[in-house]
């Protein structure tokens, strides 16, 4: 298994750093979310190498994973946010982290959500329509503000990613197409309450390649340098996040080697001195976390054989959504026989899109414990009640030591603040 290096097997049983998974599991139950403290670090250390000595801020993509306690050690360690609702701004808030680094994208910001961000002092509104900036102008200058804007350009590459999580192509709804961008930039220097400071894109997730990367820069350079030719500088370029991750034997972009060329193309540009920012979210996190859930069931029938475990699409949605692949591992692994058969990873909800995995090759017993890797990012957030299922708890590894970051939801939470209607 060489796709998590803080979760590995010692005397034969799976850890999270120092803490062996089925100790984790008889104490908190299961499914449970088990994140490493140690390899969010390894993750930001990437980064953090990757953009020494250049003015650069990583704003890290919350929608990944929004935990307080992720958000607090990021903040901590020096990052800024990508926020997209004025919920995510209370979490960054919440966890300590500084409003000044923060950037809002988002293609639906609310009125209210404009407002919570100009009295936090975010960064940047990362505007992504025309109506978008009139409403901006029209709430920040109705409040006596100036909000500081940057463009969120679609450059129109394909990131070559998964339909669903490409988002820099002329048929996606995000940002403003960027042949319209100048007379966009132009409106904006008119309007009242806004200050042009940067440019913006974000074309996907789970990019394994340089070239859409490479690409959307070459377009924002050409962007910059004309906006400029009339008088318009921008103090800042954000590239987004999309980095992607090993689930498998993905070969992915080491940020070192990406931002490497990023800087060689803006110095060759004159554009040496714009502050560089980033939106990674599943890079820092994606390969920190891991679902553990426990094997309820096995069944047979003659067209599959199924292990019922207690996590399901609630809990982890990318398989079904994306046909996503995760690793399943088991926690004390038996050896595989010539009688061992494949079976595909299904949870308790009754929709036959409830499945983890498919077709894995694992010597089963009921009671087994499995652990489905790659579970930092997007997973806790995409969970949701289904089934009147409560989300899994969520601890935090730290060398020896376990946090437990949000307890499990309790049944009685999941209907607390309904009513039924009065009788007569
Ligand atoms: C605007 C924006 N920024 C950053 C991210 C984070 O992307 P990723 O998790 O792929 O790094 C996303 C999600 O794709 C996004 O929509
Ligand atoms: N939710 C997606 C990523 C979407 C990125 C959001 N713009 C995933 O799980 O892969």
């Amino acid at each position: 298994m060489t796709v998590a290096p803080r979760f590995q097997f010692k005397n034969g049983t799976l850890h999270a750093e120092d803490v062996s998974l089925a100790k984790l599991a008889r104490e908190f139950g299961t499914p449970l979310y088990v994140y490493s403290r140690a390899a969010l670090h390894d993750a930001w250390g990437a980064y953090a190498r990757a953009l020494a000595g250049r003015k650069a801020l990583v704003c890290f993509g919350m929608k990944a994973n929004s935990n307080l306690a992720v958000l607090n050690e990021f903040s901590r360690l020096g990052s800024g946010f990508d926020i997209v609702s004025g919920g995510e701004l209370a979490r960054v808030l919440a966890a300590g982290g500084d409003p000044g680094k923060v950037v809002f994208s988002g293609v639906g910001k609310q009125a209210w959500e404009m407002r919570a961000a100009l009295d936090a002092g975010v960064k940047c509104f990362n505007v992504e329509s025309e109506p978008e900036l009139e409403r901006l102008a029209q709430v920040a200058s109705t409040g006596g503000r100036i909000a500081p804007v940057s463009l969120r350009v679609n450059p129109d590459v394909d990131a070559q990613t998964h339909p669903y999580i490409s988002t820099g192509l002329k048929e996606n709804k995000f940002g403003i197409a960027i042949e319209r961008a100048p007379e966009v930039y132009r409106r904006a220097m008119q309007l009242p309450g806004l200050e042009v400071v940067g440019v913006d894109c974000h074309i996907g997730s789970q990019i394994t390649e340089a070239a859409p990367y490479l690409d959307a820069l070459d377009k924002l350079i050409e962007l910059i340098l004309a906006l400029q030719s009339e008088g318009i500088h921008l103090r800042h370029l954000d590239l987004g996040g999309g980095i992607g991750i090993r689930y498998t034997n993905e070969q992915v972009i080491e940020p070192v080697v990406l931002f490497e060329q990023v800087f060689k193309r803006l110095d060759q540009a004159g554009l040496g001195d714009l502050e560089l920012v980033l939106e990674p979210g599943r890079s820092l996190v994606g390969n920190a976390g891991v679902l553990l859930t426990e094997v309820q069931y096995l069944k047979h029938s003659d067209a599959k054989n199924f292990a019922i475990v207690d996590a399901a699409m609630n809990d982890l949605l990318r398989p079904t959504l994306y046909d996503a692949w995760h690793g399943v591992e088991a926690v004390d692994p038996r050896p595989v026989t010539d009688a061992t058969p494949t079976y595909d990873i299904v949870g308790p909800i009754c929709e036959s899109g409830d499945w983890l995995a498919r077709d894995r090759r694992l010597e089963l017993h009921q009671g087994d414990l499995l652990a489905v890797m790659s579970a930092g990012a997007y997973a806790f957030t995409m969970s949701s009640q289904y089934n009147s299922r409560p989300r899994a708890a969520e601890v935090m590894v730290d060398g020896g030591a376990v946090h437990v970051v949000r307890p499990r939801e309790t049944i009685e939470s999941l209907f607390a603040s309904e009513r039924v209607l009065p009788q007569g």
